[in-house]
């Protein structure tokens, strides 16, 4: 198998520059329209493909992004390992606008979006106790610290369903009481859905706010997250550039993403959704073709 990136931008990254053969490629899934076409081409000898989250011109809220379309598109074009690059706001004081933080956890509280591939027909219970993948992860640190971006190592994000921002009482609970680092509205359920299609996923969460906690910071406008966006974008898109030179060839993940679902599924064979079994090729072919 041959190692393909793929970054998945979110707000303020709509595109990566500095591919070989770039091109936009609509892809089709079973699973719907996903966000955008997807932009593919090489860097550095690696295939690389990008897909803009809200698609460009940020046409799609947290709400109602297609995370099921976006991954299976991901894994039909031949991904191996997904890189999300998102904004976020802080719950910590070191952790100021214009860091980025690699994301180790999550909480869910999302509740109004598809979060599974698996159901009627064919169930499967992945693990997502380790929902981000260790070695990916520790590429883009390194990558992020060879282009000279303030990084810090492991935290956890809530992932709110919005698109309001929280109210002081959210923001406080998630920051006192449940220990949470960052929020955002858009890693879940695309961090559960990856590691469905047994692909490896790093969260870089760009902080551009923080929150409404903070007692010196004003509560969050979206026009403060664009200023401070524009720089993590540009920073972003500098340490994607780094990835397939530290990443190199591929190898099977030492963590095992790539065989989440080898006894996830539960449904009897005789019992399956033909149907369901069939929109599955891409993301568990793997398993279900055997
Ligand atoms: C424009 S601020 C709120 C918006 O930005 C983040 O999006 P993404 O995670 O795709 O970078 C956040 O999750 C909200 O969707
Ligand atoms: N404070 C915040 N809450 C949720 N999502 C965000 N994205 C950027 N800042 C955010």
């Amino acid at each position: 198998m041959e190692r393909m990136i793929a970054v998945i931008g979110g707000s303020g990254v709509y595109d990566i520059e500095g591919l070989e053969d770039a091109r936009w490629q609509a892809v089709d899934s079973p699973w719907g329209k996903p966000s955008d076409e997807i932009l593919t081409g090489t860097l550095g000898g690696v295939r690389m493909a990008f897909l803009p989250r809200h698609g460009r011109g940020h046409v799609h809220s947290p709400s109602t992004v297609p995370y099921r379309a976006n991954i299976d598109a991901l894994k039909r074009l031949g991904a191996t390992d997904v890189v999300s690059v998102s904004a976020c706001g802080s719950f910590r004081e070191e952790l100021a606008p214009g860091d980025f933080v690699v994301v180790e956890q999550f909480i869910d509280r999302t509740f109004a979006r598809e979060k599974s591939f698996f159901g009627q027909g064919c169930v499967a219970h992945v693990s997502v106790a380790h929902p981000t993948c260790g070695r990916l992860s520790a590429a883009c640190l390194q990558a992020a610290r060879d282009e000279g971006i303030t990084i810090h190592q492991g935290g956890t994000y809530l992932a709110m369903e919005g698109p309001q921002f929280s109210t002081l009482a959210e923001s406080k609970l998630y920051r006192e009481n449940w220990g949470c680092d960052v929020i955002g509205m858009t890693n879940m359920p695309e961090a559960k859905l990856a590691r469905e299609a047994e692909l490896c996923y790093a969260s870089i969460a760009m902080v551009t706010d923080y929150d409404c906690w903070h007692p010196d910071h004003d509560a969050v406008e979206v026009a403060d997250i664009v200023k401070t966006l524009i720089g993590n974008a540009e920073k972003a898109r500098a340490m994607v550039t780094r990835l397939p030179g530290l990443l190199g060839a591929h190898k099977p993940c030492d963590k095992g993403c790539d065989t989440a679902l080898e006894y996830a599924m539960i449904t009897a064979p005789e019992k399956r959704d033909p149907a369901l079994v069939a929109k599955l090729d891409a993301v568990a072919g793997r398993v279900l073709n055997r």
